[in-house]
């Protein structure tokens, strides 16, 4: 059993999760500090997906807890859901507007800490709001792109614009469910590396699903192998040995595809 720290800004305990009398997570834990990039590995099917669903509550975990900076994010309280709006998620099915700028798409992320007394359009958006939303495209280096049309950039830059809208919400943890599984090997790179440059400049505890073990081990600084829904290894990037990396993926009667 792992031991939170006073210093943790995503504590996650004992989470179990069935899908039709199956279970496809069993006690799973997860530590992750502002400014630590954790990154979950795993075969297909061995639970990584749902897992960070639970965490962030889009599935409902049959146990466990989920406490983001101490407070328990499942209790279904005020206070939960505040806690929750600290969250941010990114998935490689990229949820962005496609027909608007790069720009709106980012002011968006701020939509959940505005005064909920008008209803902000895009052209409503107060001009601090745009101001700092350029700041968050300027950090992913896309200032030059944030007019143009979210359907007119490629995949990496896309992704990118996820992250600068997760930095205009002010998240301060951020799930990431396969963000480069779609793009080529240098914008992966290159996506994961912003990714990482976030969350060591703006102190944001990142946990990452990748499938390339490489790229986990170059961005992150601890690796978290998961396999038929248990945690199989939980160690600094640079300690877990290749064969641990590689029994992941050995087929294996346990995993459920
Ligand atoms: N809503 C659901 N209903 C039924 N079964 C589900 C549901 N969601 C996930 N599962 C099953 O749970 C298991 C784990 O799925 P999950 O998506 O978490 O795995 P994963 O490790 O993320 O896989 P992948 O790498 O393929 O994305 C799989 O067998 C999957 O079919």
């Amino acid at each position: 059993m792992t031991t939170a720290t006073a210093t943790d800004a995503l504590t996650v305990r004992g989470l179990c999760k069935s899908f039709g009398g199956r279970a496809v997570l069993s006690g799973f834990d997860l530590d992750v500090a502002p400014g630590e990039v954790v990154a979950l590995l795993g075969a297909n099917g061995s639970g990584k997906s749902t897992a960070l669903k639970c965490t962030v509550g889009l599935v409902r975990p049959d146990r466990g807890r989920v406490g983001v900076f101490g407070t328990d994010l499942l209790d279904g309280s005020r206070t939960a859901d505040r806690a929750r709006t600290r969250v941010a998620m990114v998935f490689q099915q990229i949820h962005l507007v496609r027909r608007r700028s790069a720009l709106d798409n980012v002011c968006a992320g701020a939509l959940g800490r505005l005064p909920l007394h008008r209803s902000w359009t895009p052209l409503a958006f107060p001009r601090e709001l745009r101001e700092e939303a350029m700041a968050c495209l300027d950090r992913v280096g896309l200032a030059d792109r944030a007019h143009e049309r979210v359907a007119a950039l490629s995949g990496g830059q896309q992704q990118r614009v996820a992250l600068a809208r997760a930095l205009c919400q002010r998240a301060e943890v951020l799930l990431a469910d396969e963000p480069v599984s779609a793009l080529d090997p240098s914008a992966a790179e290159r996506v994961m590396s912003v990714m990482a440059d976030l969350a060591r400049t703006e102190s944001i505890a990142v946990a990452a699903v990748l499938h390339q073990p490489e790229l986990a081990r170059r961005h992150a600084d601890r690796l978290v192998g998961l396999r038929g829904g248990r945690i199989a290894f939980a160690g600094a990037a640079d300690e877990v040995t290749q064969e641990q990396m590689s029994s992941l993926y050995v087929v294996n009667e346990g995993v459920h595809s």
